[in-house]
């Protein structure tokens, strides 16, 4: 069945059971056309099983996926339109990048002249002429595996922990990849990674998954703006700041929930407004410069600093 959906990837209670242990607990995932969507979580969360399940390498125990408005049994029709890299390639060693892309190539029944050095190109492989690929760095390797995914010209592509391991050099030339499969391929892309921080320059949406659970998902402005550098002032009615925050010439504030309201402008003014606020009898009790690391926000949502 074909549906209209905003999405182009769209989950609805996603659930795995491995015997007792339930790996993914009703995931929704939302995925818009052309986002690049960071699925965030520690080892162990889920990651792997819902890209499993995404890409058609396993079967969801429950719930229902959504791809390109096809559910069910008609997903079958459109999974050469989802390129996957999921744990590491397999690479032929003793062959060439090129090689191992012929061989992709004749599986698919592609034969067009230049489509592998286009692919290799933007995989920025293009000069790795007759180095066979067990003598690849892990970066080269994830990026030859990134190019496999994308023989047959996928519209999304899925990559299970492509920067896992890898040096910051590695990770830039990753990044500098994705970015072109983007602005050049218009590519959707879901790539998972347990740290928060080394996507945090790449995708435009994220997903937060903690013990199975999307525990949150956000777009990049929404993400940047909980981690930007605020005010936080803590009362017990922030309704009743309002009138004088508008009085003072703030505009860029937030009433977060029944006690916080978070000033994201002229910092260096904090101890004016808490006089201000006083002033006016309305009773402060926190106020606070923050300025939280992603990699902190992501910590504390996923419940503390350990295992990581
Ligand atoms: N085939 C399986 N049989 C039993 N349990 C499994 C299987 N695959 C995964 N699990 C369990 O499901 C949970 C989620 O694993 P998954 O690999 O999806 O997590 P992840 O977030 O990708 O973590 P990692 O980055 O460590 O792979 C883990 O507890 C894992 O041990």
């Amino acid at each position: 069945m074909k549906t209209l959906s905003e999405f182009l990837l769209s989950t609805s209670n996603l659930t795995k059971q491995f015997g007792r242990h339930r790996a993914v607990d009703g995931v929704d995932i939302h995925i818009k056309k052309g986002a690049i969507y960071g699925f965030i979580g520690r080892n162990g969360a889920g990651k792997t099983t819902c890209l499993r399940m995404i890409s058609g390498l396993a079967s969801p125990t429950d719930g229902e996926i959504e791809m390109f408005g096809y559910t069910g049994k008609d997903l079958k029709n459109i999974r050469s339109r989802v390129g996957c890299l999921i744990e590491a390639p397999g690479l032929y060693g003793s062959m060439t990048a090129y090689e191992n892309m012929q061989i992709k190539c004749k599986l698919f029944g592609i034969k067009k002249p230049g489509y592998i050095e286009e692919i290799l190109h933007t995989v920025g492989l293009a000069d790795t002429g007759k180095k066979k690929t067990k003598h690849f760095s892990l970066g080269m390797k994830q990026r030859l595996g990134i190019g496999l995914a994308l023989i047959n010209e996928p519209d999304l592509l899925v990559l299970d922990e492509p920067i896992n391991g890898l040096d910051p050099q590695g990770i830039a030339e990753i990044r500098d990849t994705l970015h072109r499969l983007r602005d050049e391929r218009n590519m959707t892309i879901l790539i998972s990674s347990h740290i928060l921080e080394e996507l945090s320059k790449i995708a435009t949406d994220y997903g937060i998954i903690h013990n199975g659970c999307l525990i949150q998902e956000l777009t990049r402005k929404e993400l940047m703006k909980r981690c930007s550098e605020r005010i936080e002032l803590t009362l017990s009615c922030p309704e009743q700041a309002v009138p004088v925050l508008d009085r003072m010439g703030f505009v860029n504030y937030q009433i977060v929930d029944k006690e916080h309201i978070h000033v994201f402008e002229r910092l260096n003014e904090s101890a004016g407004l808490n006089t201000e606020l006083v002033t006016s009898g309305i009773s402060v009790r926190e106020i606070s410069l923050r300025n939280e690391e992603l990699e902190t926000y992501f910590l504390n949502l996923t419940g503390g600093a350990t295992h990581v």
